[in-house]
């Protein structure tokens, strides 16, 4: 893995609300097609890493390279242009629309109509956004339904097929199994494997150490603002990792 390029780079990255630092001179690698399990305690600053790598926050200090290019975001739909995809735990889909333009969402196509009106190519992104779906194997049965009268690992489904659609280069997910019933978790986290097994890296966000384990390959820890550790999923257990979110190995 050490010999490929990572897609993203974090290089000491900062950020203060007054005088807090919630995020600490953090630096990280994520590297094609693997996932990392992003870990800490409540306020640890977690949201807060996410939130600068994908445009929502400005870093006070600190870089972001995306593969090899600093960037440097002005909004989320910015850095969801050039390649990161993040769903949050409230997804940032539109509830009153359907599937297809929850795909399309800020990237609609446009078709000329009677050579006069610029109109929405609705059969277009239906087509488009039916071929991702399957192709991911996932089963929506009617996709002209709003997404909110969708389950949540349909919507979660529906966030990752958009990633897919648009060739994220990242994708960051933020607690994605919270609200979930067990069958859901186990589809989104099998969609997580096949996001990595395209290549595609996922940064997870979760309070649930069974999930991280089931996917990351890396897990990442911070507590206080800073990066507490990183260990490979293989060098590591439970034990070790919560020890880090805590902060135990340092206490007497
Ligand atoms: N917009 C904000 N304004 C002021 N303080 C903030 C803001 N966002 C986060 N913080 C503070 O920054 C610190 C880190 O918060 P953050 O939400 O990043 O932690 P987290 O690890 O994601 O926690 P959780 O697991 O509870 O979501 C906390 O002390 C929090 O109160």
């Amino acid at each position: 893995m050490s010999t490929t390029q990572p897609i993203l780079q974090v290089k000491d990255i900062s950020k203060h609300f007054g005088g807090l630092i919630a995020v600490d001179r953090v630096s990280l690698e994520v590297y094609p097609g693997e996932v990392v399990g992003l870990l800490g305690d409540n306020g640890a600053g977690k949201s807060t890493l996410i939130k600068l790598i994908s445009g929502v926050h400005h870093p006070d200090g600190g870089q972001i390279v995306l593969d090899g290019h600093e960037v440097s975001f002005s909004s989320p739909l910015e850095a969801r242009r050039q390649g990161i995809e993040t769903i949050y735990q409230d997804l940032a889909l539109c509830e009153n629309l359907d599937a297809p333009a929850n795909i399309f969402l800020g990237r609609e196509p446009i078709r000329r109509f009677l050579g006069l009106l610029n109109v929405l190519n609705r059969a277009y992104m239906l087509t488009e956004s039916r071929q991702v779906l399957d192709q991911l194997d996932i089963k929506i049965p009617n996709l002209r339904r709003p997404i909110r009268l969708m389950s949540g690992g349909q919507r979660q489904a529906v966030a990752i097929a958009r990633a897919v659609y648009w060739n994220a280069r990242l994708m960051i997910m933020d607690e994605p199994t919270a609200a979930l019933g067990i069958p859901e978790q186990q589809k989104v986290l099998q969609l997580v494997r096949t996001l990595r097994e395209r290549g595609v890296p996922v940064i997870i966000i979760s309070h649930n150490l069974q999930d991280v384990f089931a996917v990351a390959d890396r897990i990442i820890v911070m507590r206080r603002g800073r990066k507490a550790g990183e260990r490979s999923i293989k060098a590591t257990n439970d034990n070790e990792i919560v020890s880090m979110m805590v902060g135990a190995e340092q206490e007497e």
